[in-house]
Parts: structure tokens; sequence; C-alpha cells
């Protein structure tokens, strides 16, 4: 039987399959990028269905998805070396995860440890299609842990295992109806912890729905974190990757491509350019809150022995385009800490850096 917050087919959400299909997109673009060597990740072709057959982005859709993961793996590696630090587990949360397959590429990395659960919603067909890869792989299931402790739900459409849970849920719902029953239920203690540190991952999602869903979302975690302050509630951290600023011509175009797709970005609207991406978080009094653009990053965030070896993977001719395309995207953190709590770790050191060094990184960070 469906969970009451989940919505039943054949109704006016069928409009939504083309937001599903961005999915296929985002997964289709990290295994080109991982076919041309530019990330590596050894499971997302366990997600991809006829994987071999798929033919590899242009150079500049793998550059993108190249900026874009080395400065999401960036930030959640310093995550869980700050929890580390602090001598706490740590929680992460992915929002629209899709075909994400960065769970995997934490529990096979050095920073295994520092995970307690790692949390990833999406849409009931999505989170169905991606409990039934991974059931069928068993790549993907030997890191899920003893089998015995790995159970799926809600006719397949939720997956538990002792560190991982995919849950089905529709974002824009009213959180208190859609989220609670997920994260509480009837369990006791919840499987979201409200007192370990925990970051909320959202990438390429919030742009899909409207700023008032998307808002009411942040505040539900906000709320979940702080009104349990006394039992020594922990950081909260955010994470946003998305589309923003298109109210220029190139935007423009991209709103009209989409539009044909019967794809629309309502969540782009409250920001028409970067100053304004830091307000996502800051309206939750964020103790800070920090915007760059992937050209921002791709230019003095990534060292430049990666830049060279990136450079050299693929011929790119359009770099006006690369450098125009990438000023319209952009990953935007946000951090929450407590007051009146003894932190041992500098959680204010979270953020990306400027590179100066020949520091090595860029993939899996994890
Ligand atoms: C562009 S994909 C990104 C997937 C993944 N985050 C990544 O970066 O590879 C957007 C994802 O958000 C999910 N999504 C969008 N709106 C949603 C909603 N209202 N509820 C649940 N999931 C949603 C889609 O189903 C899709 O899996």
């Amino acid at each position: 039987m469906l969970p009451p917050s989940l919505p039943r087919t054949g109704g006016p959400r069928d409009a939504d399959v083309s937001i599903r299909q961005t999915d296929v997109d985002a997964a289709g673009a990290r295994l080109s990028a991982v076919q041309r060597n530019y990330i590596r990740d050894p499971f997302i072709r366990f997600l991809v269905p006829r994987a071999h057959l798929q033919s590899p982005r242009p150079p500049l859709i793998n550059i993108g998805t190249y900026v874009r993961s080395a400065a999401i793996d960036e930030l959640v590696t310093q995550w869980l070396t700050l929890s580390e630090k602090e001598g706490t587990k740590c929680q992460i949360v992915s929002l629209g995860a899709g075909s994400d397959t960065r769970f995997w590429r934490i529990e096979t990395g050095p920073h295994r440890e520092s995970l307690s659960a790692y949390f990833e919603l999406d849409f009931p067909e999505v989170t169905t299609k991606k409990a039934m890869a991974i059931r069928k792989s068993k790549e993907l299931s030997a890191v899920l842990g003893d089998r015995d402790a790995v159970h799926l739900e809600h006719g397949g459409m939720a997956l538990h295992a002792p560190r991982y849970h995919l849950l089905p849920v529709d974002l824009r719902l009213p959180p208190t109806q859609a989220l609670a029953p997920l994260f509480s239920g009837s369990s006791s203690p919840p499987i979201l912890s409200p007192t370990l540190p925990t970051l909320l991952l959202s990438e390429c999602v919030f742009v899909y729905m409207s700023p008032t869903s998307s808002q009411a979302l942040l505040r539900w975690f906000v709320d979940y974190f702080s009104s349990r302050s006394e039992a020594g509630a922990s950081v909260l951290g955010g994470v946003v990757y998305e589309m923003f600023g298109l109210g220029d011509p190139f935007g423009k175009v991209m709103l009209q491509n989409l539009k044909s797709r019967g794809v629309s970005l309502p969540g782009a609207d409250p920001y028409p350019n970067k100053e304004s991406l830091p307000n996502r978080f800051r309206q939750y009094s964020f103790t800070t809150s920090q915007a760059l653009t992937l050209r921002e990053i791709r230019t003095a965030f990534i060292p430049s022995t990666e830049q060279e070896r990136i450079s050299r993977l693929e011929l790119l001719d359009e770099i006006e385009e690369l450098e125009l395309v990438l000023e319209h995207y952009a990953i935007t953190w946000g951090l929450k800490v407590p007051t009146e709590t003894s932190l041992s770790a500098d959680w204010n050191s979270w953020g990306l850096k400027e590179q100066t060094d020949e520091r090595p990184g860029g993939e899996d960070g994890e």
C-alpha cells in the first residue's frame, strides 16, 4: 500500500515525467565523464541501463560534470573530515538523489567510518528503479553490507540498509506531511538523528520546484535540528548546485529549450545573479553562506595539475561557449552552527578554497 504522502500515478503529477527524465540525463553525463577519464566512479555503470551502449557527451558537458563533481566532492570530503575531528559521525541527506553514486563512493573510501547514515530522496518512480538496480547489481548490493540487513519497503519503492536509506517522496508536498513520516515514522529513535552533523545535498533539484516548496523544505530541516538543541543539536550544512541568472539571452534560450521538453525552472526565479544565491541559506540565519559559479571554480578552485590533466583529455574548441555555460551554474553552500555549543572542529573553515598550490584533488574526493 502507498504511504499517505505519496502521489498516485495517473493524476496531474504525470506531467512530472519530464522532471524525472532529468535524472537519466544527469546519470548519462556522469557516465560519459567516467568513460572519458574526467572522473572516477566505478558504480555509475550499474545505474545506467545498457551503459556499454551509451555514447559519450560533448567535451563541454564532460568538463561541466567534472567541475561540479570535483567541487561537491571537496565539500563532502571536508564535511566527513570535520566530523572526524569533532569525534562524531555525520549524516548526509541527498534531496532528489536520482542515480547518484555518492553513498557507494563514500562507503568504499577512506572516510567510511565518519558516516552514520546516508539518505536518498526522490520520486517513487525513481526510487523504485534505483532499488531494483541495486538489488540486481552484486557490486552495489555488496557495499550495503549484510544481505539479511537490507530490506525493501512500500512495495519496493523504499530500501533500507544499516547505513543507507532510499526514500520515495514528492518533495513539493508539505514537509510535515511528506518528510516527517519518512524520517521519524514509528521508529524510535528516528532514522534521521537530530543530534549529528548533517549535510543536505541538492544537486539540480530545487530549480524544478517553486521557491515556496524549496523554502518549506529547508525550513523543515532547520527546525528539525534546532528544536532539539538542548539535546545537543549539531551543525547543519547545505550544498545546492543549480542554474541561475536566466534572465539574459543565454538563460532565455535555455528556458525555451527546456520548455519544449515540458520542463520549467520556477526555482531559478529568486536568483537573477550570483549575489542573490547566498540568500538561499541566509534567510534561515545560516552562519555562513557563499556561492561560486562553475566558471570561477574551474579557473581558481581546481588545482593547476588537474586543469592540465583535463585539458589533455579532449579537444575543446568552444572555450567562450564553455565559459558562458559555466557562468550560469553555481554551487552555493551554507553552514548553521548552533550557538552555545562547544565544538572541537573548526566548522567555519568548511568551504571551497582558492588553489594556490599543487594539492592533488578534483576526482572522487571521498
Ligand atoms: C537533474 S536530476 C539530478 C539527480 C542527482 N541529484 C544528480 O545530480 O545526479 C533531478 C532529480 O531530482 C528529482 N526531483 C525533482 N523534483 C522532485 C520532487 N518534487 N520530488 C522528488 N524528487 C524530485 C528528479 O526525479 C531527479 O531524479
